[in-house]
């Protein structure tokens, strides 16, 4: 006779933050800090994490589009990063981590990009309804902070080439959702060391586990 065993179901973590604000120096961190206590951890990203997510990262990077446009596209990755990565993971037992999710588009497409927030919240419902994180990781900094990390190391995409004005109305849809949902969302300081940042984030880790 087979034995069943119903597997515990596993947690959703995503990283939100403007870009530069430091998210993607501490999901490695995040990643090892969760295996060395036993955890099975898939990491992701959004747009992306599967392969037509991956294509519509690339268009949504490079071309210029309407941003309602824009928020389609972000909608139709994260559907098939849900169908692909996060359910059947989070099924499984395993802890997913996504660089990005739906607060993303709340503050890029809806606040920096002046979409409607009711669109944003029904195509939310439409995609995810019943699936949050459970929790969030937001990395907050000053926009000029953000700016200056980002132009000491890289060649800038699309979103990185906004003006600061576009950054700080990201910056401030962030910290009115971390208002809003508290229990969900943990605002780090990430002007902070790195060794600082990483303590901050194990403590809000050590919540979930
Ligand atoms: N706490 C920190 N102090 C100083 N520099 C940092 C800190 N966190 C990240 N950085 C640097 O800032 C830059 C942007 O960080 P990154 O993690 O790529 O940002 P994001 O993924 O949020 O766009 C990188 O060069 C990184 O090394
Ligand atoms: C998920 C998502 C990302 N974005 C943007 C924010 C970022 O500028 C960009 C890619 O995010 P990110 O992976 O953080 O970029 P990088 O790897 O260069 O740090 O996509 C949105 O505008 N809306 C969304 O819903």
């Amino acid at each position: 006779m087979t034995q069943q065993t119903t597997a515990m179901p596993g947690k959703f973590i995503t990283f939100e933050g403007i870009d530069g604000a430091g998210k993607s120096t501490h999901i490695g961190f995040v990643v090892d800090f969760l295996a060395a206590r036993g955890k099975t951890v898939v990491s992701s990203r959004e747009p992306g994490g599967t392969r037509l997510g991956e294509k519509l990262r690339e268009l949504l990077l490079h071309e210029k589009m309407h941003v309602e446009t824009e928020a389609l596209l972000m909608f139709a990755s994260r559907r098939e990063h849900l169908a692909q990565v996060i359910e059947p993971g989070i099924e499984r037992g395993d802890w997913v981590l996504s660089d990005r999710f739906t607060d993303a588009s709340f503050a890029y497409q809806s606040a920096a990009g002046g979409m409607d927030r009711d669109k944003i919240m029904a195509l939310a419902q439409w995609v995810h309804a019943k699936r949050w994180p459970d929790l969030t990781l937001l990395f907050d900094v000053p926009v000029e902070v953000a700016r200056q990390r980002l132009d000491a190391e890289r060649t800038l995409d699309k979103f990185e080439q906004e003006k600061a004005d576009f950054f700080s109305r990201c910056r401030n849809e962030y910290l009115r959702l971390a208002g809003e949902h508290p229990g969900r969302i943990v605002v780090i300081d990430s002007t902070k060391s790195i060794d600082e940042t990483r303590a901050a984030i194990a403590a809000a880790l050590e919540r979930l586990l």
